[in-house]
C-alpha cells in the first residue's frame, strides 16, 4: 500500500533566545492510505510540532514530508485539521461554519451542494436539526462533532487532529471515539491522531506510535491488530489491555523511567 503520509528523517530544533530547543530528532513515520495513525509521547516531546511539520505550516531543519507522494514545502489546502478547542465564527451559524473549507478549497461548487454535503455529515455525527444554530449555542461535544465535519467537509487528503477529545468528559469522549470510528467507515480519510489518553489510541488507531522524549524520535511503533468494527467494550478485552500495558510502558521509558516503581 502506497504511504499517503511519509516523514523521513525529520529534525528540527526551535530558535529561542535561550539558544537552540532540539525538537525532533531524525523521525520517521508512514502511514499507509487510509490508515489511522495515533500519536502518543511524553508532555512536550514535539506531537505538536509534528502536526505542524505534516500541515505545511513549518519546515523542518532537515529531512521530508512527503504528502501523496509530493514534498511539503507549504501549507496545503488538502489537509483537514482539528484541535482541543474548536475555533467556531460566533457569527456564523453551524452550517456556515461546516461549509468554510469548501469555500476556500470549492470555490465553483454552489451553496446549495457546500449545505448538501455539510447537512449529511452533520447528520452522521448526530447533529440533525442544528445547522442554524450558532456555536456557543452547542455544548463542548456538539461543537467538537461540528469541528470534526467541517475537517474533513472538503474530502481531505489527510485529517490531523490535535489532542480533539482532551477538554471533553469521558462519557462524551468515548461518544466521539465511535462518531469517528463511524465517520471513518462512510467516508475513508487518512489520519493523524495526537493524544494522550492510550484508550483513545487503541480504540481509533491501526498504528500507534510512541514518540520518545525530546528531542522526539519514533520510539515504538505498535500494529493495532483488532477489528476495524470495534466496539468500546474491546477495550476491556485482554488482547487490547495487553496492549495498553505495554503502551504505558513505552511512555514510561520514553519518560526516562524504566523500572522506576509507580
Ligand atoms: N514556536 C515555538 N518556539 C519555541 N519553542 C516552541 C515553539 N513551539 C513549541 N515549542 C517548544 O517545543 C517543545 C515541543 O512542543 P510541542 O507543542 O510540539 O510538544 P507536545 O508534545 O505537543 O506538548 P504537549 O504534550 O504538552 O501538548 C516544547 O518544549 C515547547 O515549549
Amino acid at each position: 500500500m502506497e504511504n499517503l503520509i511519509d516523514i523521513r528523517g525529520v529534525t528540527h530544533a526551535y530558535k529561542t533566545k535561550h539558544g537552540a530547543l532540539p525538537v525532533l530528532d531524525n523521525l520517521d513515520i508512514q502511514v499507509p492510505q487510509g490508515e489511522f495513525c495515533a500519536v502518543v509521547g511524553p508532555s512536550g516531546c514535539g506531537k505538536s510540532t509534528l502536526t505542524r511539520l505534516v500541515a505545511g505550516l513549518m519546515k523542518p531543519d532537515q529531512g521530508e514530508v512527503w504528502l501523496h507522494g509530493e514534498k511539503v514545502t507549504s501549507p496545503r489546502k488538502t489537509v483537514g485539521m482539528a484541535f482541543q478547542n474548536p475555533v467556531m465564527l460566533e457569527w456564523r451559524s453551524i452550517i456556515d461554519n461546516v461549509i468554510l473549507p469548501l469555500e476556500i478549497v470549492a470555490p465553483s461548487m454552489s451553496k446549495a451542494e457546500k449545505y448538501a454535503r455539510a447537512e449529511h455529515l452533520l447528520e452522521m455525527v448526530g447533529l440533525k436539526g442544528f445547522s442554524n444554530k450558532r456555536p456557543s449555542e452547542l455544548s463542548g461535544g456538539m461543537r467538537q462533532r461540528a469541528s470534526l465535519c467541517r475537517a474533513i467537509v472538503h474530502k481531505p487528503d489527510v485529517l490531523i487532529m490535535d489532542e480533539p477529545f482532551g477538554a471533553l468528559d469521558n462519557f462524551t469522549r468515548e461518544d466521539l471515539w465511535q462518531t469517528m470510528r463511524d465517520l471513518r467507515a462512510a467516508e475513508p480519510f487518512t489520519a493523524v491522531l495526537i493524544t494522550h489518553d492510550l484508550r483513545e489510541s487503541v480504540f481509533l488507531g491501526d498504528q500507534v506510535i510512541v514518540l520518545s522524549g525530546r528531542p522526539a524520535h519514533t520510539q515504538y511503533v505498535l500494529d493495532v491488530d483488532l477489528p476495524a468494527d470495534r466496539t468500546i467494550d474491546i477495550l476491556y478485552e485482554p488482547k487490547a489491555v495487553d496492549m495498553l500495558h505495554l503502551l504505558r510502558d513505552q511512555i514510561r521509558i520514553a519518560q526516562g523511567r524504566d523500572g522506576e516503581v509507580h
